[in-house]
């Protein structure tokens, strides 16, 4: 036993790998299990739910332990990855044995091979098939500030200048996993905030992991080139946030570094600006519950394909700017959509193309296995059998680069068929991924192992037939190897010469002897050596292939990128032509006409719900070049429609400029450079600001950003406050949208009296969605048409959601004698008039006076008095007399 005070061997190594990593929990390898120690292994155990035990002693306490077997580590790592852990893991890097001659109480050397973090995921099992990993670093250099992310499972990395105004917005769109932030910026709670916000985990780095000179180095060796000039011209931020990731990747890879393509610029104004609020709004990628459900994507998402699917949500969370880019992508929507067979044949095809990006990235790591090789031969089979299809097809917009693309690989796919079975093993240790015949030495080697284990039962026969014990056995296992057995009936026969002259005893059990032989002993050297053999010539073979395919990488990442292009360009076909979405004009107008719009996720839900049909309005906002834009005013009862009008016409136009076809019989949008939407009052009670705050913040934003070109869709703002302020603050947000921004624009409200801006304001225009009210009850028609609401039927909506007859009954009375005191120019009299309860019970009796005399001297004091005369604080002390002459407690 070591001293309390002394750690065992093994224990200092634990210890001193551990001060190296001291934010990630260490995955110690020991055996087939990665053990964890001390905090470690009490903050796994409950976040895995797996069993706490002990392991030694450590300065005198019991060591907590607990371990999870190598073989489903994956599954673990998920967990605690989803968690918000990061895991260090240290494997064995030497062999036992070698350890051994070092002397009996030395250990195995151990060191960590990879810093599993959620922004530096590959396995398949760890990550969403359908949407990105993003990694991200911001960085600012003298008042610059950049943000640069990278998916390292797909190799994309892209850079863009952006201040901390323009963060926000930015990181809503790529929603990365992690965020790598310098040291003292990370310790600033208001931009940490923002970007726990964005559902990232923020990693501090040292200041050095950003230098800009340091950084250069990193990216040329990342990307294996003497300069990065090649790549274009960049900001020192911009160097600094790409080399913060660099840094990071040799940090967590330790050592193998991925391949990545170079950094694309984000050119500022290239695509729509969407920030955070709009996004969540909308409920584009996430619906507001946070689930994928319910949102945008997964109502227009008919991809088959992972990558296809994460282009997808690519392109809806950045919208295009350019009507030509724009107009690619509607080219080759048209083109599948004019040839349904074609897009039936290439959906059909792609639907079993596995996920070649991330089989490179996997690759690249040496992190992959045979699966990953056979996962590119299958891609690189289908995009052949793609491109042939294709041939001869006019190829309009982005399909004929995206076909160009798939064209070539027949070589490497050749090879890989050739050389892999055709269903192999996930790893490699399991052997087997190389088909027989393939190559000539690996078949040589596989059937002496193979013969060996045949001449093993001859020799069990030959054996058996000798010692005429037909029970004879020979049997395996690690610690004899090969070896014979009978049962131990028969010891004594096989202990006595003439047979122990020729079976050599090696062990004696309960119930059975075991016994060598030399000429078994020869037999197995052979075929265990046969076997390693087998496994080492695979491996190298593999090895290959592998470095054959990443050699080809560029190549084999555009077929990738193509097979995604081509999926997402038949399922928009696919959509448009089930759900009869047309294709919209997009140029660079300051037009915004849309004939008979619909709500694509609203649809789509009547439609399962089997409700009634999905009612088509117009929108017409269209603009001259300069000049204040159409506001249109939507006002009209609880129910009606005016959120869901105000969002499609959003909807449609972030469909449109992503590339989609769009839910409507026509549509010409000139582009839209800012997207804005806003609804009063959402709660955000877990930021801890009022509902009214936020929603002034966010008004703020789009009065304080909304061009010419942006389109803002407000819902109800100001509804958050008392009525009067609301009201005022709506009207005066109004007029500042049509005189200073003027912008084109969506706005619902409740405030009637804003009507009266009509008059003022000469792009205002005021529209109603229409209802019917029929023996007392509202009918919602869903229909827009010019004029105002006459009624917000507020109260039958009340009735229609189940409020007591008894109170809707109420609230109609109480709602009658506001609005003919409203017209009369009367203060209502509610109390006195109004009995309360009238309909369903007697009215309740006052309370009785305290005395007659009190109430006698309480009238007197009453008539005495002259309120206009009265200070605030007069006033209260007049309160707290008249409840002590009518027989109150004098303070309350
Ligand atoms: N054009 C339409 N066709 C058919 N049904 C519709 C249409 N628009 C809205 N609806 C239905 O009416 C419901 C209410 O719509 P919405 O929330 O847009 O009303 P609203 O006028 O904004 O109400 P509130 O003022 O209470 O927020 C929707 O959930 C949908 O089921």
């Amino acid at each position: 036993m070591a001293k309390a005070s002394e750690p065992t061997p093994m224990m200092a190594q634990y210890l001193e790998i551990k001060a190296q990593h001291p934010d990630a929990l260490l995955f110690y390898r020991m055996g087939d299990f990665y053990e964890m120690f001390f905090e470690d292994a009490g903050a796994a155990a409950a976040a895995l739910d797996i069993a706490l035990t002990k392991r030694g002693s450590h300065e005198g306490n019991d060591i907590p332990m607990c371990g999870v077997p190598v073989h489903s580590a994956e599954n673990y790592l998920h967990t605690l990855i989803a968690k918000g852990f990061r895991v260090a893991i240290a494997e064995q890097t030497e062999d036992p044995a070698e350890s051994k001659k070092r002397g009996a109480r030395s250990v195995v050397q151990r060191a960590v091979v990879r810093l599993v973090t959620p922004g530096t995921l590959t396995e398949e099992s760890l990550l969403e098939a359908r949407a990105h990993n993003h990694l991200a670093a911001y960085a600012e250099i003298r008042g610059e500030g950049a943000l640069a992310w990278a998916d390292v499972s797909t190799g994309d990395v892209a850079v863009s200048e952006t201040g901390r105004a323009g963060l926000g917005p930015l990181l809503a769109r790529l929603a990365p996993r992690e965020l790598l932030l310098r040291e003292d910026m990370a310790a600033e709670a208001e931009l940490a905030r923002r970007i726990e916000d964005a559902g990232a985990v923020l990693t501090p780095l040292g200041a050095p992991s950003f230098r800009t000179q340091s950084a250069e180095d990193r990216l040329a060796r990342l990307y294996g080139v003497a300069t990065l000039e090649g790549f274009g011209s960049f900001s020192r931020a911009e160097i600094s946030a790409l080399g913060a990731i660099a840094d990071y990747l040799e940090l967590t890879q330790k050592g193998r570094l991925p391949r990545l393509k170079p950094p694309q610029r984000d050119r500022a104004g290239s695509v729509m600006a969407i920030d955070a609020a709009t996004r969540r709004n909308l409920e584009i990628t996430r619906s507001l519950s946070g689930s994928r459900e319910g949102a945008l994507l997964a109502a227009v998402d008919r991809t088959v394909t992972g990558p296809g699917a994460r282009l997808l949500e690519a392109r809806l969370a950045a919208p295009l700017t350019g009507p030509t880019a724009i107009a690619e992508r509607h080219d080759a929507v048209a083109a599948l959509l004019d040839a349904p067979a074609l897009a039936d044949a290439l959906r059909e095809r792609l639907r079993a193309v596995p996920d070649m990006e991330r089989a490179l990235a996997r690759l690249a790591l040496e992190r992959a296995g045979p699966r990953d090789l056979a996962a590119i031969r299958a891609g690189l089979t289908a995009a052949g059998e793609i491109a042939a299809a294709l041939a001869g097809e006019a190829l309009p917009g982005e399909l004929a680069p995206a076909a160009a693309a798939l064209d070539g690989h027949e070589a490497l796919a050749g090879r890989l068929a050739a050389v892999l079975v055709a269903d192999p093993p996930l790893r490699l240790g399991e052997g087997g991924a190389v088909a027989p015949g393939a190559v000539a030495e690996l078949d040589e080697a596989r059937a002496l192992r193979d013969d060996g284990r045949k001449v093993i039962g001859q020799m069990q026969a030959d054996y058996a037939a000798e010692t005429g014990i037909a029970s004879l056995k020979i049997r395996h296992n690690n610690v004899l190897g090969y070896f014979v057995e009978t049962t131990a009936t028969h010891a004594e026969r096989m202990l006595a010469p003439p047979l122990s002259e020729r079976f050599r005893h090696r062990q004696t059990m309960a119930n059975a002897v075991r016994f060598t032989t030399p000429e078994l002993a020869e037999l197995e050297s052979r075929i265990v050596n046969a076997g390693a053999r087998a496994l080492e010539i695979e491996r190298r073979v593999l090895a290959e292939l592998t470095a054959a395919v990443l050699e080809a990488e560029p190549a084999v990442r555009a077929a990738a990128s193509a097979l995604a292009v081509i999926d997402l360009a038949a399922a928009a076909a696919a959509l448009a032509r089930e759900a009869g979405w047309v294709r919209p004009k997009v140029d660079a107008s300051r037009a915004f006409a849309i004939r008979a719009g619909r709500h694509p996720v609203v649809e789509a839900a009547l439609r399962r719900q089997g409700a009634g049909p999905f009612i088509a309005n117009d929108c017409d906002l269209s603009a001259e070049a300069e000049g204040p834009a159409p506001l249109w005013l939507v006002t009209g009862p609880n129910m009606a429609g005016k959120s869901t009008f105000l969002r499609q016409n959003a909807l449609i136009a972030l469909l449109a400029q992503a590339g989609l076809y769009v839910p409507a019989e026509a549509a010409h949008i000139g582009v839209v450079d800012r997207l804005f939407s806003r609804v009063g009052a959402a709660d955000d009670l877990a930021r801890g600001r009022s509902t009214f705050m936020v929603e002034m913040v966010e008004t703020a934003a789009i009065l304080n950003q909304a061009g010419p070109g942006a389109l803002v869709i407000l819902d109800e703002i100001g509804r958050g406050t008392a009525t009067y302020d609301g009201l005022s603050i709506a009207w005066a947000v109004l007029e500042h949208l049509h005189e200073a921004n003027r912008c084109r624009g969506l706005f619902a409200t409740h405030y009637h009296e804003l009507t009266a801006l009509a008059e003022k304001l000469p792009a205002l225009a005021m529209v109603t969605v229409a209802v019917r009210e029929w023996q007392g009850e509202v009918i919602f028609l869903h229909e827009l048409r010019p004029g105002v609401a006459e009624s917000s039927y507020g109260v039958q909506v009340a009735k229609l959601a189940g409020l007591p007859d008894a109170v809707t009954a109420r609230a109609r009375e109480v709602l009658e004698r506001l609005e003919r005191s409203e017209r009369e120019g009367t203060t209502p009299e509610l109390l006195d008039g109004l009995p309360l309860f009238s309909a369903v019970r007697p009215r309740a009796r006052a309370p009785e006076p305290a005395s007659s005399g009190a109430a006698s001297e309480l009238g007197t004091r009453l008539a005495e008095i002259d309120p206009d005369e009265l200070s605030p604080k007069a006033a209260l002390e007049l309160v707290y007399e008249l409840k002590r002459l009518a027989g109150g407690t004098g303070a309350g």
